[in-house]
């Protein structure tokens, strides 16, 4: 038998299927799925088995070298929806597989330098070898010999790369210990037993009276024993010892209090309705549910999976990695209990192996996770639900560039079941395709118990500034904040990170100090009291004068949590704070804590960045403030208005949830901006038109498709060389519908002392697009071997435009 198999090298060459004898001892353990270590050329590597074949076109074939599963890791779905995601993102068949499975499946290769001469190489080398004969890899690239040294002697065969497979992924065992014998055979053994063995004695009548399996480390402590007195009984085969294979869950230590479901509002009722009917027919519809913040979508959610378990099939449910709160894992554990695995980045990679088990044997039927978890290797998938459809993260951004959006649509029609997009502000593309009927769309305009959307004030920050108010609160958010905190209510403030960091000017000249890499300006730190690069590892301490006019007035601006921390201190002091920002919430555990601290009400304002604007549902919170609503607008991106609205609506959404009635104070130098404006009266009908509009008038999504060239290079003319020939080379094919764009800087032009060009294009229909892009990606594929060489990304679906 023959295996058909893609071997774990990213290329263009190697982008087709392998033949692979299966000895004779592998027979019928090779199956589609199956990884394995086979020879390729001179080294040992990992591979995927796709097919099995009877014969080979090949005369003489290797044979497989080992085999890493008993179980094929990946199902014959994933492996067609892998060639499906290869041809949709234009990615090697093997990136696409590896992307679906957790971090330790992936096995780790050691590379060594092994000297296959006993003769002298030269002195540096002989140095660096030091008498030995093999020597780990990583030892080699921190020396500082350059490669071109390394290849000249492996050209000569005194020098040789060597990769020794090494797979990490770790069980974790336990031991038990169980009765072999029964009840009575164990009193006759009792019976039998010497007066003196009084610890064996106590093991026999606990087994008597407790005849079930048990943790030895249990057993041991539970009758303050040692294993020295239970090895004679294993011995004279009384009791039996074995290892189990146990899962680390990372919830395990926690208690989940069991809610039942509630009785649905009309809304809910007639929004579930259609759902509900396609999980029993097993037919595929994509739904959007609409509904705004707290209008129970997560009940919907929730009920509908339920559907689901009671058929006995299994539910992907995603949510933003952000979302992933302890307080949204709770809602799904408590409802459904052990049934459920979680995925998220927090997991370490033992955890993430332990839960991606549990789905792969079938001990749970839902996963609640982020973006990956839509590869779940569920075998009978009953409903898909996407939270927050909307959000960005649920783009991939390097190498296979896919959206779980698509995988779910691709998924939801191999197993005719129902795809859930779910958002109180969906993304343009999205609702323009429910408008045309492509998506069914179901409203909940309501939130619970009728209460109704928190009233929004918008304050003009030009005027505060006019009228002699320098602080970045507000009057107007100041005594509401010191209303509520005599009121024993809780305030949540909000602060947009992104595009509004601490950057270093001077007030005499302008300067602003910048990344002498990067092209951007550097972010101040105060605890170091250093400046930093966020693109590149770039710092260097701030400077006490002006290096362009040597003026002493040189200080930061923009507003960080930890300022606007200090600030709110300094105006109200009586407030207990709460800052949750990624400095605070680094440790794990950290963004737990913080949350319940708030929630317990240890504190009366909880201040932070985008990851307390989705998902908490505190009732105690009656106002939200927004420090600095148009950070975002002025993005170069033409989303930008979008995210402002989106944004805007969430964080306002987190006020008055419950009984006590919410209030939002947004503050803004641009109040007049149609997404501030709109986002105040969540208006997303209208402010759908407006955008709509726009992006019709400058050839957007969801009018138009783009497709984003990026190319770098350490040299700029290069750079602009290769962009304008791709340029060229698109507008020469493409049809005259299509708009190619470039050659542009990229917003971020250097990023590591690399240049960054683009090349955009708009268009409506090329279905010869990719065949393009592909030659164009063939011909330049040399350079882009080359170490720190020319770098060609194409995106067919951006959302980072910079
Ligand atoms: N049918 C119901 N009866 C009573 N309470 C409900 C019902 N459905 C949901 N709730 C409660 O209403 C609150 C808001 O619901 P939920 O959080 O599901 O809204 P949501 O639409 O998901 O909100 P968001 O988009 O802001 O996260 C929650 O506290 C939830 O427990
Ligand atoms: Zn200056
Ligand atoms: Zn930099």
């Amino acid at each position: 038998m023959i295996a058909n198999v893609i071997v774990d090298v990213p290329s263009q060459n190697t982008n087709r299927l392998f033949d692979y004898e299966i000895p004779e001892k592998f027979e019928g353990i090779v199956q589609p799925g199956v990884r394995v270590i086979v020879p390729f050329g001179p080294r040992k590597i990992l591979g995927y088995v796709i097919t099995l074949s009877e014969t080979s076109a090949f005369s003489s074939v290797k044979k497989i070298t080992d085999v890493l599963d008993v179980i094929p890791t990946l199902t014959d779905e994933l492996l067609q929806l892998g060639k499906w995601l290869s041809r949709n993102t234009l990615s090697y068949y093997i990136s696409c597989l590896q992307v679906m499975l957790p971090q330790v499946m992936k096995a780790k290769y050691r590379k060594e330098l092994w000297k296959l001469t006993e003769e002298p190489l030269n002195s540096e080398l002989d140095a660096f070898f030091d008498g030995r004969a093999v020597v780990d890899f990583e030892e080699f690239e921190q020396s500082g010999i350059s490669y071109h040294t390394l290849r000249k002697h492996m050209d000569d065969g005194v020098l040789d790369v060597h990769y020794e497979v090494k797979s990490r992924e770790t069980k974790k065992t336990v031991t038990n210990v169980e009765p072999v014998l029964s009840s009575m055979e164990l009193e006759e053994k009792l019976v039998d037993l010497s007066p003196q063995a009084k610890k064996q004695r106590k093991i026999i009548e606990y087994f008597l009276e407790y005849p079930e399996t048990i943790e030895k480390k249990r057993l041991l402590e539970e009758l303050s024993t040692t294993s020295a007195s239970l090895k004679p009984l294993v011995n004279q085969g009384i009791l039996r010892e074995f290892k189990k294979e146990v899962f680390r869950d990372p919830y395990g230590d926690r208690e989940f209090e069991r809610t039942e479901p509630f009785p649905l509002t009309n809304e809910q009722e007639t929004a579930i309705e259609p759902i509900l009917q396609n999980i029993e027919d097993q037919t595929h519809d994509v739904f959007l549910l609409h509904g705004v913040t707290g209008s129970g979508k997560t009940e919907v959610y929730l009920q509908s999976i339920q559907q689901v378990i009671d058929k006995g099939e299994e539910a992907i449910m995603l949510v933003p990695e952000i979302a992933l709160t302890p307080q949204m894992v709770e809602r799904f554990k408590g409802r459904f209990g052990s049934k459920v695995a979680v995925l998220h980045s927090a997991l370490s990679a033992g955890e993430k192996y332990d839960e991606w088990r549990k789905i792969q044997r079938r001990e749970v039927q839902v996963v609640v996770g982020a973006r990956s978890a839509i590869f779940a290797p569920f075998t009978r998938i009953g409903l898909i639900i996407i939270d927050e459809e909307h959000e960005t993260s649920y783009k991939q951004e390097d190498r296979t560039r896919y959206h779980a959006r698509d995988v779910a649509i691709e998924r939801g029609k191999t197993h005719q079941c129902p795809v859930v997009l779910g958002s109180a502000t969906p993304a343009l593309e999205s609702y323009a395709r429910a408008v045309k009927g492509n998506y069914k769309l179901l409203t909940m305009s309501k939130r619970m118990n009728e209460s109704v959307m928190p009233e929004v004030e918008l304050v003009d920050m030009r005027e505060e500034l006019h009228s002699g108010n320098r602080s970045m609160f507000s009057i107007v958010l100041k005594e509401k904040i010191e209303e509520r905190i005599a009121r024993g209510e809780q305030v949540v403030l909000f602060l947009n990170r992104r595009g509004y960091s601490t950057f270093v000017m001077c007030r005499d000249c302008g300067h602003v100090s910048e990344c002498p890499h990067c092209d951007i300006a550097l972010t101040y730190h105060k605890r170091q009291n250093r400046l930093k690069c966020h693109y590149c590892s770039h710092e260097e301490p701030m400077p006490s004068e002006c290096p362009e006019c040597e003026s002493k007035t040189i200080r930061y601006f923009g507003t960080g949590t930890q300022k606007v921390e200090e600030a709110l201190q300094e105006l109200i002091p009586e407030a207990r704070v709460i800052r949750m920002d990624v400095d605070t919430t680094r440790r794990k555990g950290a963004h737990e804590k913080h949350l319940k601290k708030f929630g317990d009400g240890q504190a009366d304002i909880l201040l932070g960045t985008q990851m307390i604007a989705k998902g908490l549902d505190f009732g105690n919170v009656t106002l939200v403030g927004v420090l600095a609503a148009d950070a975002l607008l002025n993005l170069p991106d033409f989303r930008a208005s979008e995210k402002t609205f989106q944004l805007l609506t969430q964080v306002s959404g987190r006020a008055g949830r419950h009984e006590k009635a919410g209030e939002v104070v947004v503050q803004t130098y641009s109040p007049e901006h149609y997404s501030i404006e709109l986002a105040s009266q969540y208006d997303y009908e209208q402010f759908f038109k407006e955008e709509m509009k726009l992006r019709k008038a400058f050839r957007y999504p969801p009018y138009f498709y783009l497709t984003l060239f990026t190319i770098s290079h350490p040299n700029q003319l290069k750079v602009q060389e290769v962009t304008q020939k791709i340029t060229m080379f698109m507008q020469q094919r493409l049809s005259d519908q299509a708009y190619v764009l470039g050659p542009t800087p990229s917003a971020l032009t250097r990023i590591n002392n690399r240049y960054r060009y683009q090349c955009m294009i708009k268009y409506k229909n090329e279905p010869e697009q990719r065949t393009f892009v592909e030659r164009i990606l063939h011909y330049y594929e040399d350079e882009m071997k080359q170490e720190n060489g020319l770098q060609i990304t194409v995106d067919f679906q951006p959302y980072q435009l910079m």
